[in-house]
C-alpha cells in the first residue's frame, strides 16, 4: 500500500523551496503527497530576489484542508512549512483539532532567508503558542532555534543542544536542531533530542559555506515521508540527512544568489 502524507506550506515559484520541494521529496521517497497552499512567494529578479509574499485567504486554506482530509480520511502524517501570518496560523491550528494527525513535522519557517526579521515576530509568537505544542518533530535552524529557545545566540554544538532542550520544553516530542553551515567547524552538524538522549548527525560541509536554498524544506519533508511509511524517528532523521546531503552535493546553479537542492539525488 502506498503511504500518504499531507503538507501545509507556501509556494516558492522557482521550485527551490516550499511546497514544490515537499511534494518532490515525498515522491522521491515513494510517498503520495497532498498539498495545502498557505501563501505564494515570488522572488523578485528586479529587486535582489527579495521575497514578494501573498498570503492565501484563510477560508481558502480551510477549504483545501477540508478537501484533502476528506479525500484521504486515513491520512495521519502532516508536514507544516511556511505559514507566514497569524491568521494562517489560526486556521491551521483549528484544523489540527478537527483532524487527528498522529504525527506532525513542523519546519518552523519564521522568515525567508532574505527577509527582514521584524514581520516575523507576530508569527513567532502565534506559532510558539498555537502550533509548536502539538507537533511530533520540530526542525529549527540556528536562527529559529535561537528565537524559539530564547537564547541570545548559538555559537557551538553545546549551545545548539541547550537550545534544543529549551525548544523541547515548548511541547514537541522530538527536536531536530540544524547547525548546518552556521556553526564553526568542518562539519554540517544536526542534533536530535528526544527528551532524554541527544543523537548527533554530521557530514563534511559541502561548498563554500553559502546557505543552500531549500535544504531545510528537503530535510523536514524527507523526515515526514519516512514517518508516513512507519520508519521510527531516529532512523527517519538519518535517512533525511543522507538525502539532503546528496541533494546538496548535486545542487543546481540558478540565476538567483542561491544554489538549490536536487531532490532526485538520493537512491537509498
Ligand atoms: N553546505 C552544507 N553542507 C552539508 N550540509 C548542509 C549544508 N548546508 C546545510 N546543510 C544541511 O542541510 C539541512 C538543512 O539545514 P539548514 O540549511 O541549516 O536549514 P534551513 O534551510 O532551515 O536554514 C541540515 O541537515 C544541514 O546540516
Ligand atoms: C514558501 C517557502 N517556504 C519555505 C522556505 C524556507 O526555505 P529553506 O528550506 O531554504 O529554509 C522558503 C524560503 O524561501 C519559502 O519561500
Amino acid at each position: 500500500m502506498v503511504a500518504i502524507a499531507h503538507v501545509i506550506a507556501g509556494s516558492e515559484a522557482t521550485g527551490g523551496a516550499g511546497i514544490q520541494v515537499d511534494l518532490k521529496t515525498f515522491h522521491q521517497r515513494g510517498v503520495y503527497g497532498m498539498g495545502t497552499l498557505t501563501c505564494i512567494v515570488s522572488m523578485d529578479p528586479n529587486d535582489n530576489w527579495n521575497h514578494r509574499f501573498v498570503p492565501v485567504d484563510p477560508q481558502v486554506i480551510a477549504d483545501q484542508i477540508e478537501s484533502a482530509t476528506h479525500a484521504f480520511p486515513e491520512v495521519d502524517t502532516l508536514k507544516i512549512g511556511m505559514l507566514g501570518t497569524p491568521e494562517t496560523i489560526d486556521v491551521v491550528a483549528k484544523a489540527l483539532t478537527e483532524h487527528s494527525y498522529r504525527q506532525i513535522v513542523l519546519d518552523p519557517v519564521l522568515i525567508c532567508k532574505t527577509q527582514e526579521v521584524s514581520p516575523a515576530l507576530a508569527v513567532d509568537t502565534a506559532l510558539r503558542e498555537k502550533i509548536v505544542p502539538h507537533v511530533t518533530v520540530i526542525t529549527p535552524n540556528v536562527f529559529e532555534a535561537t528565537v524559539l529557545s530564547g537564547r541570545e545566540s548559538i555559537e557551538n554544538l553545546g549551545d545548539l543542544i541547550d537550545a534544543a532542550k529549551k525548544v523541547h520544553e515548548l511541547g514537541p516530542k522530538y527536536v531536530v536542531a540544524k547547525g548546518g553551515v552556521e556553526l564553526p567547524g568542518d562539519n554540517a552538524v544536526d542534533i536530535l533530542f528526544d527528551g532524554t538522549d541527544v543523537t548527533v548527525y554530521e557530514v563534511p560541509k559541502i561548498g563554500d559555506g553559502a546557505r543552500i536554498h531549500g535544504a531545510g524544506c528537503t530535510l523536514a519533508a524527507a523526515i515526514t515521508a519516512e514517518l508516513a511509511k512507519g520508519t521510527e524517528v531516529k532512523e527517519a532523521v538519518r535517512i533525511a540527512k543522507e538525502l539532503v546531503t546528496e541533494g546538496i552535493q548535486q545542487r543546481l546553479a540558478t540565476a538567483t544568489p542561491f544554489t538549490t537542492v536536487w531532490q532526485g539525488a538520493y537512491q537509498g
